[in-house]
């Protein structure tokens, strides 16, 4: 079965929103975890706009005393800066079960695209051998458009993590059987060269089950926007409620 695991950076855009420490990133990540998520990720980013580097340790700890995946994803190649003291150091101090190697800029809005494995290549070897010493599984993030997946598996990666954001672009425009193809078709090239296939990106649960009905074999699903965005709509409800309460009882 394809296991989740609850991408928690939107948590702490809110909390950065504000200063202080609410909502609790913890916090959310253990609610998660009590309702059958199978692991927690996270994306920090140099410039600290969502997760931080004390967020890492808090989750790196909880995750280990509750026994289940870390993923930390990011870019590898952006230098250390003050809070950030880059993905491999991060890695380093923390040990994730796993850590998904992202090729996104500090100018991106969000991550749009995966590794070009061929041109990528000397710089990703020593990288993912790195993080093997450190017991972490790696993962590197590819489209699944793109020629020479199968590279990833030469460079020692582990996994894949297809970049999903065009599937769920098709998903929207209600045309998903070209998409759905060409996802599958590089899933099993991945396969065939040794690779498990993890997949994240704009996933919901509108578009997850005909994404895990049409592509075989998905390891992972990382989901975080679409997730955080659902929980508040499905907590609205006995959210303002409990507020009411607290008004009639106060009055
Ligand atoms: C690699 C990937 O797709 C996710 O890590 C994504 O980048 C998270 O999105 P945000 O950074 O917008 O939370
Ligand atoms: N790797 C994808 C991820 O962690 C979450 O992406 P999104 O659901 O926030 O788009």
């Amino acid at each position: 079965m394809t296991v989740l695991s609850v991408n928690v950076n939107k948590i702490a855009v809110l909390r950065n929103s504000r200063g202080g420490g609410e909502p609790d990133v913890s916090r959310a990540a253990q609610a998660c975890l009590d309702a059958g998520a199978h692991g927690i990720t996270v994306h920090p980013r140099p410039d600290a706009r969502h997760i931080r580097d004390y967020d890492v340790y808090a989750l790196a700890e909880l995750t280990q005393a509750r026994a289940v995946e870390f993923n930390i994803e990011g870019n590898p190649f952006a230098p250390p800066r003050a809070g950030y003291p880059g993905l491999i150091e991060l890695c380093r101090r923390t040990r994730p079960a796993q850590v998904t190697l992202v090729p996104d800029g500090d100018d991106q809005l969000t991550s749009d695209h995966g590794f070009d494995f061929e041109r990528d290549a000397d710089a990703l070897r020593p990288l993912i051998a790195q993080l093997h010493e450190l017991d972490c599984r790696v993962s590197v993030f590819a489209d699944a458009d793109r020629e020479g997946i199968e590279r990833a598996a030469e460079l020692g990666a582990d996994r894949v993590e297809l970049y999903t954001g065009p599937y769920a672009d098709a998903f929207a425009q209600g045309d998903i059987d070209a998409a759905l193809h060409a996802f599958a078709t590089a899933a099993r090239r991945a396969q065939a060269a040794g690779l498990g296939v993890n997949a994240g990106h704009d996933l919901s649960q509108a578009n997850l089950g005909a994404f895990l009905h049409g592509v075989p074999n998905v390891l992972e699903v990382s989901i975080g926007h679409a997730l955080i965005g659902e929980a508040l709509y499905a907590g609205l409800d006995a959210t303002v409620r409990a507020y009411l309460d607290v008004i009639e009882k106060a009055g």
